[in-house]
Order: C-alpha cells, then sequence, then structure tokens
C-alpha cells in the first residue's frame, strides 16, 4: 500500500523550505510590514489574528489599518513618532480596534486615540445591540402570533361557525405557506429553504428561523426555553458592556467572532457587518440613551455557517470570467462566492493567463524550482463580491489567453506542478485586505487533475514535517476523463522524494503501467467531491471510472457527489447584459412568451436564418468531443432536416468536429448555423433565443448548459446519464411534470425518439410546453443550496485526522 510505505520511510526534506509558524516572515513590497500569525487555529475564520503596525506614514498606515479593521484584525498599534498628521491619519480610520503596544507615542496622542476609539466601539456596539433588540421583538411578536394562531385553530375546531380564520381569509396554505419548507429532492437530500418575504409574520416557519438567528445551534425552540433566553440578557449585555470598559480596549466578542471579509466597497462592508451582527446576536438590556434605531438592511440577511466558518482556498487552472475554457471555469467563478456568502474567507488562485485589468500587483515574488529551473511567480489580487481572486503570475502563465491546456504534455505538467507548489503557499504570501490566510481553519478546495497535486504538495512538503498541521485539502473530481496520464518518467518532473512514487503509480488496460497524477491527488486529500449524484455513482464502475474506479471504491468513505449550482447573476434572462442589445431582450417568468420570442427573433437575424417565429429552434453549445456526443446530431442530421427547425452549433475543439460543423452550414444553409468558436456572448444569446437544447453527452459529470436552458425556458432533451440524470426530469404529459426529455442510450435514433416527442408538443401541446418551460425557470438553481453541502464537506475535511 501506498500509505504504509509512506509511513515506514524517513521524511523528506522539503523541497521549497517552509514558512516557520508564527514568524513574522511575509513581507509585502509595498508596505514591508512584518505579519503575525497565530500559532493556534482559532475556532472561527481569524478570531484571533494580530498584527503590528509601525507607523512611519500617517497615511499608509491609516490605510493599511482599514484594510486590518475591515478584515476584523486587532491592531496593534507601534506608534513611532507623535505628530498632528498621524493622530489625524488614525482617527480616520475610525480606530476601534486600535490597542496599546505604544512605543514612543505621546500620552496626548493615546489619549486622542483611545477616546475615539472607545467612541467608536460603543457606536458600532450600539449598533449591534438596536439590531438584536429588533431581533428580539420580532421573536416576541411572531410568538404571539403563533400561539393566536394556535388558538384560532382550537377555537376553529371548538366553534366551526364563527371562524376567526375566514374572517381573515387566511387558509391553510397561509398558515404555513409563506416559508416554504425544506424541499426534499428524488433523494432525499435537503434541497432549499425559501421565504415569500410578503407573508413572513404569519408563518410559524419564519418564526422558527428568525428565532434560530440570534441562538447558537444547540439552544431549543420551544417557547419555554425562549423564555429562558430573555432572563439571559442582562446577563449578556453586563457582559458586553463590561467589555466596553475594559482599559486596553479588547475587541468586542461580536467582532471577534464574527466571520469578516476584507473591505472592498461599501456594500460588502456592510454585508459583513450584517454577518457579524446577526451571527453574533444576544439581546441586552439598553437605557433610553443607549437605543439607536435599528438599520432595517441588517435584518434581511443570507444565513451564515456559524460556528463553521473557515478560511477557504480553491485553485483552479480556470476561473471564469478571466479564463473559461468550459464548466470547470464557470463553477470557480461561482461556487466561491456563495461560500463568501455564507461568512467563510474564501480566496481563489488561479494561473494569471492575461492581463486582467481587476487585478492589483500586491508585490510579493517567489521563485520555486520546477524542472531544475527556477521560476519567478509573482502575485495579483483582486477583492470582488466577498472573495479574494489571486492570480500567479509567471512566463510560463502569461499571453495563454483562453488556450489553457496549450502545448506539450510535459509542458502542461510543468506549468501545473508550479501553480500548485506556489498555491500551497499563498496563505502565507498574499496578505488579502492586509491579513494572510494563514494555516489555521484553512481548507484548500483543489479542482481536477490540474490542480490534484496540491494535496499532495500539502503533505509532502508541510504535514509530514509537523507543519500546516490543521490546514485541510479538499478535491472535486469535475471531470475524469482528464486524468494527468503520462510515463512513470514523469515523476521526475514533480519533485517529490521518491517514497512518493507509489502514490501515483496506476497500471490499468488502457495505460498500463503509467504515472497518473489525479490518482496521487484522490489518494492524498482528506476529502473528495464530484460534481452530481449520478456522476458520483457511475465512477465507481469501470465504464466510468476511467481506471479510477478501483480508487474511488476504496475511498468510498470520504468521496460525495454535490451537483453543481450555477451564477444567477451571470445567467439570468432578467439581467442578462448580453440580451440588452441587438434586438434581444431580458425576460422573466411573467414575461416569458413575448421576452423569448423577442430574443428568438433577434437570434435568427444576427445568425442569418428566415424570422419565424412558429419554428422551433434547436441549439447545441459545447467542447466538441467524445464527450458531447455532438456527433449523434450529426448521424441524427437526415432526420432533423427534414422537420421544419432550425438547428444552431456553437462550439470549439476537435478539428474533424469543427469541420463538421461549418460542412452543416455549407449544406442546410437555410436551416443551419455551425459557429466554430468560443464566444461567450453567443452562448447567452443562443441560450435565450433557442427553443431547445440538445446536450446527447456521452457522459456529462454535471454539465450547466442544461441548467442555464431552464433558467432561461429552453426546454432540455438530454442524454439520461451523470448530472444531466440528475437536473433533467423527464416530462410526463398526463402529471404535466417534468422539466425535459431524457433519453437511456447515447444513439442517434433515441435522440431522434426524444426530439419527436419534444417538437410535437412543442408543435401540438402549448400549455405543456409552456409547463415545462415555467418549471424549468421556477427552479432555484443557485449555488447558495449546493454551497451548504460544500461547507459540510469542509467541516468534515477539518475534523479528518
Ligand atoms: N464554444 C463555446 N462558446 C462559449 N461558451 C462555451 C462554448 N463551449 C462551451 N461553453 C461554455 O462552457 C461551459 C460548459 O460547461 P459544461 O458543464 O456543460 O461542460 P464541461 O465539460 O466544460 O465541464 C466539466 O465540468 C463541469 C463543471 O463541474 C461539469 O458540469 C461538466 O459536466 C464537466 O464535463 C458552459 O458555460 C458553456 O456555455
Amino acid at each position: 500500500m501506498a500509505s504504509s510505505s509512506l509511513l515506514s520511510s524517513p521524511p523528506p526534506a522539503p523541497l521549497c523550505p517552509p514558512l516557520p509558524r508564527g514568524a513574522p516572515t511575509l513581507l509585502s513590497a509595498a508596505n514591508r510590514q512584518p505579519l503575525l500569525y497565530s500559532t493556534r487555529p482559532p475556532p472561527l475564520a481569524r478570531a484571533n489574528i494580530q498584527t503590528r503596525l509601525h507607523c512611519g506614514d500617517a497615511n499608509a498606515s491609516a490605510c493599511n489599518m482599514r484594510f486590518l479593521r475591515a478584515g476584523g484584525c486587532k491592531l496593534l498599534v507601534g506608534l513611532s513618532s507623535s505628530n498632528r498628521e498621524r493622530g489625524e491619519a488614525l482617527r480616520a480610520v475610525g480606530g476601534s480596534n486600535l490597542d496599546e503596544g505604544q512605543e514612543e507615542g505621546s500620552d496626548e496622542d493615546v489619549e486622542d486615540i483611545t477616546d475615539d476609539a472607545l467612541r467608536a466601539t460603543i457606536r458600532k456596539s450600539k449598533k449591534v445591540l438596536a439590531v438584536q433588540r429588533k431581533l428580539l421583538q420580532q421573536i416576541v411578536e411572531r410568538r404571539e402570533l403563533v400561539s393566536s394562531i394556535k388558538d384560532s385553530v382550537v377555537n376553529t375546531e371548538q366553534e366551526p361557525v364563527s371562524n376567526s380564520w375566514s374572517n381573515n381569509s387566511l387558509s391553510d396554505a397561509d398558515v404555513g405557506g409563506s416559508f416554504s419548507n425544506l424541499n426534499i429532492d428524488s433523494t432525499g437530500a435537503e434541497r432549499h429553504r425559501t421565504y415569500n418575504s410578503n407573508n413572513t409574520g404569519s408563518s410559524a416557519d419564519s418564526f422558527t428561523q428568525s428565532a434560530e438567528v440570534g441562538r447558537s445551534e444547540s439552544q431549543p425552540t420551544t417557547s419555554s426555553e425562549e423564555s429562558f433566553y430573555v432572563e439571559e440578557e442582562p446577563k449578556d449585555g453586563l457582559e458586553v458592556l463590561g467589555l466596553l470598559n475594559e482599559v486596553d480596549l479588547e475587541i468586542p466578542q461580536s467582532e471577534i467572532m464574527a466571520p469578516v471579509l476584507p473591505e472592498a466597497s461599501e456594500s460588502s462592508n456592510v454585508k459583513d457587518e450584517k454577518h457579524e451582527d446577526l451571527a453574533e446576536a444576544k439581546v441586552v438590556g439598553l437605557s433610553e440613551e443607549q437605543e439607536v434605531a435599528p438599520d432595517e438592511e441588517y435584518l434581511d440577511s443570507p444565513p451564515l455557517a456559524g460556528a463553521n466558518v473557515m478560511n477557504v482556498i480553491v485553485a483552479a487552472a480556470e476561473c471564469a470570467p478571466w479564463s473559461k475554457t468550459g464548466g470547470l471555469g464557470d463553477v470557480v467563478g461561482a461556487l466561491p462566492k456563495a461560500l463568501a456568502r455564507r461568512g467563510h474567507r474564501v480566496m481563489v488562485v488561479a494561473p494569471r493567463y492575461g492581463n486582467y485589468a481587476e487585478a492589483q500587483e500586491v508585490g510579493v515574488r517567489k521563485r520555486y524550482k520546477v524542472d531544475g529551473q527556477d521560476m519567478e511567480v509573482t502575485y495579483f489580487h483582486a477583492y470582488i463580491d466577498g472573495v479574494d481572486f489571486v492570480f500567479l503570475d509567471s512566463p510560463v502563465f502569461r499571453h495563454i489567453g483562453n488556450d489553457i491546456y496549450v502545448g506539450k504534455r510535459t509542458d502542461i505538467l510543468k506549468r501545473m506542478v508550479l501553480f500548485c507548489k506556489a498555491a500551497v503557499e499563498v496563505c502565507f504570501l498574499v496578505p488579502c485586505g492586509g491579513v494572510c490566510y494563514g494555516d489555521g481553519n484553512l481548507v484548500f478546495v483543489a479542482n481536477d487533475w490540474h490542480t490534484a497535486l496540491l494535496p499532495v504538495y500539502l503533505k509532502a512538503y508541510y504535514r509530514d514535517h509537523g507543519l500546516m498541521i490543521y490546514a485541510r485539502s479538499v478535491l472535486v473530481i469535475h471531470n475524469i476523463a482528464y486524468q494527468g496520464r503520462g510515463p512513470e518518467d514523469d515523476f521526475v518532473f514533480v519533485d517529490l522524494p521518491s517514497n512518493y512514487m507509489d502514490l501515483f503509480k496506476l497500471c490499468d488496460p488502457v495505460g498500463g503501467d503509467h504515472f497518473n497524477i489525479f490518482a496521487a491527488g484522490l489518494k492524498t486529500a482528506d476529502r473528495v467531491v464530484t460534481v452530481s449524484h449520478g456522476y458520483s455513482w457511475e465512477l465507481k464502475t469501470p465504464e466510468g471510472g476511467w481506471g479510477l474506479h478501483g480508487i474511488i471504491n476504496e475511498l468510498d468513505w470520504k468521496f460525495q457527489g454535490i451537483v453543481n449550482g450555477i451564477d444567477t447573476k451571470d445567467w439570468n434572462p432578467k439581467s442578462d447584459v448580453h440580451l440588452k442589445s441587438d434586438g434581444y431582450t431580458n425576460y422573466s417568468l411573467e414575461t416569458l412568451q413575448s421576452g423569448k420570442a423577442q430574443c428568438k427573433a433577434a437570434l435568427q437575424q444576427e445568425l442569418g436564418l428566415p424570422v419565424r417565429d412558429n419554428i422551433p429552434v434547436l441549439a447545441f453549445i459545447g467542447r466538441l468531443d467524445h464527450q458531447k456526443g455532438v456527433d449523434l446530431i450529426a448521424e441524427a442530421m437526415h432526420w432533423i432536416v427534414g422537420q421544419d427547425v432550425q438547428l444552431v452549433l456553437l462550439g470549439t475543439g476537435r478539428p474533424d468536429l469543427e469541420e463538421m460543423l461549418k460542412n452543416f452550414q455549407r449544406q442546410h444553409g437555410d436551416n443551419v448555423r455551425g459557429w466554430v468558436g468560443f464566444s461567450v456572448k453567443m452562448a447567452h444569446r443562443i441560450t435565450a433565443g433557442a427553443d431547445v437544447l440538445l446536450m446527447p453527452s456521452r457522459f456529462e459529470p454535471c454539465g450547466l448548459n442544461q441548467l442555464y436552458a431552464m433558467m432561461y425556458g429552453t426546454v432540455p432533451v438530454v442524454h439520461a446519464v451523470g448530472g444531466l440524470r440528475d437536473t433533467v426530469h423527464q416530462f410526463d404529459p398526463y402529471g404535466e411534470t417534468g422539466l425535459g426529455w431524457a433519453f437511456e442510450r447515447a444513439e442517434a435514433n433515441r435522440l431522434i425518439d426524444a426530439l419527436g416527442n419534444c417538437l410535437r408538443t412543442y408543435r401540438t401541446y402549448k400549455s405543456s410546453w409552456e409547463g415545462l418551460q415555467k418549471r424549468g425557470m421556477m427552479q432555484d438553481l443557485s449555488w447558495d443550496n449546493a454551497a451548504h453541502r460544500y461547507e459540510e464537506i469542509l467541516v468534515a475535511a477539518k475534523y479528518q485526522w
């Protein structure tokens, strides 16, 4: 067994010298301020990060402190001289987190600072307390409402004639329906909670939910126990106020414990404060003069990860919108934002393939050895939608653009070696918002074979040496067909001790004895995820596991499927930026018929097809390769062109398939368009303008296009495999249920059967068609559900030893 040979071998020397924990090692070129890390992982993200600043330049220091305050840090301010300007600068940052640590500053300065700091802290605390008070009020009001509802129900049963409900025109649905309870999907998994904002006041469920906001998880929901909370209020209040009176201005617990994200914009700050406030909501008694009008904005905060808040670093070869060749880029561009919305501190690390306007150089440089050559990496950073995007710049990545996997096998391998070596250290090197992530409470999320070396490096360079022992790794399988296979000699490139070779060795009928990067990553990661339930099952079969099924079966205990979500900001017909010109229009469920008809006409016009509203427009979007089954469409072409339909294909990939697309257009110019290329704009426009999306994929780990299609009222016809089986439920004309057509075998005649039924429904059964469209659009396909599932995996990894 690979693992036993690893254990019996002497620990290999670290190839990249690890950074000693707790040492002030990292200097940002811009600021050159040593950053100290906490030596124990805090219970919550960044709970006890301390940073010591030496204030040379007043404005720079103030600026740094803004960052640090936004990052929830406790500042220990070292004053190197006293002057008015510096005092002003310090006041400008609010100073609520200022601490002692005056090395040479005058008492006057310090008093000013501490006064301001005290005032700011009190102001902030008042705001927090006001929100908490409002929450309690809501709890009480809703409890009263619920008990009055219960009374009414009892009265109804006792006095059927004088029914108080009928007076209020409230049905049963009104009582429990404002909060749609946990939706259970076909696998029995919890899907989502949704609130009906118009009706929260009358919902028992919404009452429970609101009450939970102000409680720790273990706290019960019965009314007697709720009153227990109320009785506890004064004690909490005293605790909070006591904190304010402490001379050394320790940060109030509410600030320390809350997940806080670095400052980027006003709006994100407001959101962060909301998180703080609600996460730590405890009720305190306030005197009249202490009362502050609660800010309504604080109250509609999304659910938090609570005590599960972690530091998460997502590493991937591509990240939309900066780099994307397919679904991996989409996932890496969107999932981190959903995790950040839950309160985690989240970073995405990706190579910098071009000049990205949003990202600024952070001034840190580091050299790594790859194949005996020194390669320098510089780091660029942008903070967007609550996520730190860190791009690694090196000549080997530069100017690749979207041709991410260009070059020889060994060139790609070396790029990924460099990327993974640098990515595993990014938590020490890049001061996001002024503070590095550090290695406490940290989990890396690696994606596909390109970053499967990251869990291996984490182990070989660090954990085997007693370093980064609290950091964990999760590996996500987006597509097992690409594994980073090569001859065993490739091992020299990955720069690992020889006893690690066992992890990479694989023998299968396809590759014989070979070197396999995905295999090593799967064995080393603390948890493994794949992107749908269907695919998680298929991966364990010889047909679906592509040689890795044996390993996947062995690691079943740490393996799970989570269906991808979609970025509902990017892919939303209501707001899609690509539908704002050239005759296209945004539309919603309410304007579906007119909006979609307009988009269809605009698409036909843009592609030079006859503009006809009664002809069904079929579409295919995807990589042109064996996986996507575009050749099945080719086989069915003779039938398709006889159906009075229009067909639009957008794709790039294998040259022979690209040529095939061009030929389709040449041969059937009146009805078929084959667009060879990669165009995000066209992908959006086709999704909006088409009536039907074809996805005859031979295998499909999850598939995003069918999800996008359903969001846009475009009905999918798919091969029932992997994530397509999970997400496209077969239309049942009798029950008027289902979302599209899913055929059982990847064969042209099956595709023809399914498409035939689909076209018949489109032409003959208009109301059924509309039902299909609407059911698709009404689903909650957002990443928020999946992010919750990922969070469970991250926490499981955290407690994995
Ligand atoms: N020519 C073109 N022009 C513009 N856009 C194009 C395009 N070709 C493809 N795209 C876009 O690329 C994405 C493709 O995503 P998919 O999930 O369908 O497939 P992919 O196989 O790349 O992803 C892999 O990873 C994802 C994420 O986990 C899994 O869903 C999937 O099953 C797995 O194969 C979509 O956003 C699509 O619009």
